[in-house]
């Protein structure tokens, strides 16, 4: 399997992508394994909150498996992938508890959009992470610059994605995207993170989230993700994209 999904006694519960061989790159069986985590935790009642890293200290995701995605050719082909994910991180950003990232290294494109869809990021000092879709002739497909201007002022988000570059963990803690940088131990530095959190009644937590859930709702979040979604199966067939993918698989 390729993550793992483990209750911690203190009440949270910890997805981990276990492919740091492939910079823990998302394929369909993580995407299944996020689905499951996501329903664990707004299913339990004794789980307060839910935690989100990769394994090793390289990557926390690098963004879709492109040695898996290459095979998606036409919009439809990538619409259908695309909007699957999306329906995730759509999920995951109106969990009714909140949610933390931990970026324990590189985060890349769609590692970005998973990043965003949490409502904290915790980020190793020294990391890099971007929206570099961009560069590759496509835009974030999986809903993630949708929940990143919920998420952080117009002209801060314009610029991660606009400039489709990594930038570093600490000019990203600057501009509000990272909320804390650590040194220590990941999830030594989440359980402290959490600490005054856990101390909270699990319907505290869960009325103070849907105050930002009714407001994701009313602003009608996920047709704008839907929006976001159909954009990028469009210039996902197109050659500038294509010729990135083959670019990146033949790069050895
Ligand atoms: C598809 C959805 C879309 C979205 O909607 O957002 C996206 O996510 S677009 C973004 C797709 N991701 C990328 O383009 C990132 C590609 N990877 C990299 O740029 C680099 O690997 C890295 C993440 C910056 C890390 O660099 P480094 O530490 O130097 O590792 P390597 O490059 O040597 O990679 C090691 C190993 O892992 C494989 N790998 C890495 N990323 C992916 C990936 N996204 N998909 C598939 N495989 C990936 C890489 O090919 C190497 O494999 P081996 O050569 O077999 O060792």
């Amino acid at each position: 399997m390729a993550y793992t999904i483990e209750k911690n006694e203190k009440g949270y519960l910890v997805f981990t992508i276990t492919r740091s061989e492939k910079r823990n790159a998302i394929n369909y069986d993580i995407m299944e394994g996020l689905s499951k985590a996501i329903s664990e935790a707004e299913g339990a009642s004794d789980i307060k909150a839910l935690v989100i890293t990769g394994e090793g200290e390289r990557a926390f995701c690098s963004g879709g498996d492109l040695s898996v995605f290459h095979s998606l050719y036409t919009k439809e082909e990538a619409y259908s992938m695309l909007s699957k994910m999306a329906d995730i991180l759509y999920s995951l950003t109106i969990l009714s508890k909140p949610t933390i990232a931990v970026i324990n290294g590189t985060a890349v494109g769609g590692g970005c959009e998973l990043a965003s869809a949490c409502d904290f990021r915790l980020a190793r000092k020294g990391i890099k992470a971007g929206f570099v879709q961009g560069m590759q002739a496509i835009t974030t497909g999986w809903g993630g610059g949708s929940i990143l201007a919920e998420k952080l002022p117009a002209e801060a988000a314009m610029k991660l994605l606009m400039e489709a570059e990594p930038q570093t963990a600490e000019f990203l803690y600057d501009i509000g995207f990272i909320h804390h940088l650590y040194h220590e131990e990941p999830l030594c530095a989440c359980e402290q993170f959490l600490e005054k959190i856990l101390r909270l009644d699990v319907n505290v937590l869960m009325a103070y989230k849907k105050i930002w859930i009714n407001k994701w709702v009313e602003s009608k979040l996920r047709v704008r993700i839907e929006e976001e979604v159909k954009t990028c199966a469009v210039l996902w067939e197109s050659d500038a994209h294509h010729q990135y993918i083959q670019a990146f698989l033949n790069k050895k």
